[in-house]
């Protein structure tokens, strides 16, 4: 430490005390909470031996109850006091690894003297309640992220308060250690970004929380509406702003918000595990991670056609016929478990004439469903009475009377066996209800293809078919994230849309970067989410924070995005890019190998970097695989990034990703012919790079680089 620094060594004194404060909140919890186990084991015990069970007479009952409620009472008191002490040292644990990461001095009134705000990770109070570290997304904290001096101002219940900031200090430290401090009193310049810049590729995503920026920030601490769309250029952070604002959604929502309520739809398997450890970092559960696929194998349409291809049009159609649809005998299909027919497909047609009059919707559904059951329900108490039921109950052994019924069978009285017997076919048949809830009885597919005139029906329409005729998907969920949503056709956003009916959406995009062809344009994607949420508010992201400045040349040079918008690059100057258009496959094999044998020396020294040979599609990543002799292995969906060395990935598969070097083995004219999807799909490409790029072509270089 620089001791002639006084800030320093009063900045290092700060943390000392902090530091030992923490602790001490570490080891005092961690007693408490080994005392407080020991002491709930040791009450329960006592407690449960001093209830004596007595249901002999009415005030006997009561007085049991009574105490079994005290006992559940005390567990539940525990419980609490548990889940807090956890929840306490979970946030010291967090801290301990780096207690805060910025201070703000606020002067309230101009009548008061100024004070200062650590923030951190997470917000940690001392016993008197006084904070010594503020979470990161608490109100105050936003006079960090505003990036002004002087005058500026947080909203806190919806309140706009004016503060003077004083000083905006940022701390580079690890654990107890103090490695540097910045202060942005001057102009405000982003040390602590600039330092985080220099790093290099990692092999997962990391947390933003020190070093959030201004328009980022207006992502992360939106005001919660139905629908933000967030298009932004290549690494300008969406999906970083994306995991912070699910971070901090958790935060402002945590008495009735769980991250098991926000769904997360992501391009790919190697990207999920790329991405699944910047929440748990901060402290937070990860959300349900899904591709399209996941999303449809879990709606029970996985083995036909995912859909991705078909048309809006197919679902506009199904749209326009479902008000004149008719549902005949042939389109019904009989409730049947274990070969047992519960309900024939003419007592359902004589339910589905009665309420089709409605029309075929969610009404006709809800009404048919109640009757079905009620129906469902008649039949098996009727079964309940029959001799070959009640003789098939009779007949499990002991065991299994227990275990299925509750207790043994009492023969010898009539409506006791009638009752039991009825147990045992609830038991049997727990899943006929979900059926007919699940539309089992109804032949989706023959009516889709009907209306379509098609002889197979995708995963896509056939989910859409069903959204039409019982209204909303699930109600499950409450926030859906959508990364890379430029990657979605018209069709699967309809479905999405329609399926998370009562959900909050963000979308996060950058039409540049639509690699298939028949993707959805922004302004379809904001009148598909008008239709079923109303509004839709839009934020751009204009600087890229992954690539060097010659890498954003590069890519920036190969889209227009408008005369008023100009991307910037805030990271360090980088290498200049390579190029090199080879005669023959020998030649480009070569200089491959070469960039391989410098990527791996680099590797082997400290300054371990990760190259990634970006292949147009499988075919051409193969191929490049052989002409470098299998000495490169190829990326497959089921692993994860290397932290270091050179691979060799498909362009499906690098989307979201970055690598400190990109080389394009297939830059030529034929693989990206002057085309506006070709196009996209180099800028998608070279915007992986973060340092440098190095464009190879056997043959003519594709004229979208000259
Ligand atoms: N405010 C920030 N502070 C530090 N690093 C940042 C910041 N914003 C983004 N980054 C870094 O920039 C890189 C790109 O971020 P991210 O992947 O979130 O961008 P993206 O917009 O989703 O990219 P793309 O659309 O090209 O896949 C990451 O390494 C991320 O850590």
């Amino acid at each position: 430490m620089n001791e002639d620094d006084p800030v320093l060594v009063e900045e290092q004194a700060h943390l000392d005390e902090l530091y030992k404060q923490l602790l001490g909140f570490r080891d005092d919890l961690t007693h408490q909470l080994e005392h407080d186990h020991k002491q709930a084991a040791a009450d329960l015990v006592t407690m449960s031996e001093e209830i004596r069970p007595d249901f002999g007479g009415a005030d006997e009952t009561m007085e049991t109850l009574a105490a079994i409620e005290t006992l559940n009472a005390v567990i539940d008191a525990y419980n609490q006091y548990h889940d807090f002490s956890v929840d306490r040292l979970r946030k010291v644990l967090l801290l301990l690894r780096q207690p805060y990461f910025a201070k703000v001095r606020l002067k309230m009134r101009p009548d008061r003297p100024a004070r200062d705000v650590y923030i951190g990770a997470a917000g940690i109070t001392d016993d008197r309640h006084t904070p010594l570290v503020v979470d990161w997304r608490n109100p105050i904290a936003e006079t960090y992220y505003n990036q002004e001096n002087g005058q500026t101002s947080y909203t806190v219940n919806g309140r706009l308060k004016t503060v003077e900031l004083e000083l905006r200090r940022q701390f580079d430290i690890e654990r107890d250690q103090l490695h540097a401090y910045f202060d942005t009193t001057v102009a405000i310049e982003d040390s602590l970004l600039l330092n985080a810049l220099r790093k290099h590729h990692s092999e997962k995503l990391q947390a933003i929380t020190a070093t959030i920026q201004r328009e980022q920030n207006e992502v992360v601490r939106h005001a919660d509406v139905p629908v933000m769309l967030v298009n932004g250029i290549a690494g300008s952070g969406k999906t970083s702003v994306m995991l912070q604002r699910i971070a901090y959604l958790l935060y402002h929502n945590h008495e009735t918000l769980n991250a098991n309520q926000v769904y997360l739809f992501s391009p790919n398997e190697v990207f999920e595990r790329y991405i699944d450890g910047v929440l748990p970092s901060m402290g937070e559960a990860n959300p349900r991670l899904y591709t399209w696929r996941d999303f449809v194998e879990e709606q029970g349409a996985g083995n036909r056609d995912d859909g991705s291809k078909t048309p809006a049009s197919s679902l506009k159609r199904l749209e326009d016929e479902i008000g004149s649809l008719v549902i005949t005998t042939d389109d019904l299909r009989a409730i049947t478990m274990d070969d047992v027919t519960l309900l024939s497909a003419g007592q359902i047609g004589s339910v589905v004439d009665k309420h089709a009059k409605w029309g075929i919707g969610p009404r006709f559904v809800a009404l048919t469903c109640d009757e079905l059951r009620d129906r469902l329900d008649r039949r098996l108490a009727g079964m309940a009475r029959s001799d070959d039921w009640q003789e098939r109950a009779m007949g499990l052994d002991v065991e299994a009377q227990i275990q299925i019924l509750g207790s043994v069978i009492d023969t010898s009285d009539e409506d006791e066996i009638a009752r039991v017997t009825r147990r045992y076919l609830d038991y049997l048949f727990a899943g006929a209800e979900a059926d007919i809830d699940r539309l089992t009885w109804l032949r989706l597919d023959r009516i889709g293809m009907r209306m379509l005139d098609q002889k197979t029906l995708s995963a896509t329409e056939l989910l859409y078919l069903r959204l039409l005729i019982c209204g909303r998907g699930t109600s499950d969920a409450r926030y859906v994230m959508i990364d890379e949503v430029q990657d979605y056709s018209a069709a699967q956003l309809m479905v999405l849309s329609k399926f998370f009916g009562s959900a909050h959406f963000l979308l996060l995009g950058d039409q540049n970067q639509a690699i298939r062809e028949g993707t959805a344009s922004f302004d379809e994607i904001r009148s598909i989410f008008e239709a079923t949420h109303g509004q839709v508010d839009v934020c751009r992201l204009l600087t890229s924070y992954r690539s060097s400045p010659e890498v954003t040349a590069v890519f920036s040079r190969l889209v227009h995005m408008g005369d008023d918008i100009k991307l910037a690059s805030v990271r360090r100057a980088g290498l200049e890019p390579r190029r090199g258009a080879f005669e023959a496959d020998g030649e480009l094999a070569a200089a491959l190998r070469e960039v391989v044998a410098a990527a791996r020396a680099e590797a082997e020294g400290d300054q371990a970097g990760l190259t990634a040979i970006v292949a147009n599609d499988a075919k051409a990543a193969y191929r490049i695989a052989k002409l470098l002799d299998n000495d490169v292995p190829v990326l497959k969906k089921n692993q994860s990034l290397p932290a270091s060395g050179v691979v060799i990935v498909t362009l499906v598969m690098a989307k979201g990703l970055e690598f400190d070097h990109v080389v394009i083995p297939d830059a030529d004219a034929t693989t990206y012919p002057d085309t506006p999807l070709a196009r996209r799909q180099l800028y998608t490409a070279v915007s992986r790079a973060m340092h440098q790029v190095t464009l190879f072509s056997c043959g003519e270089m594709s004229s979208l680089l000259s």
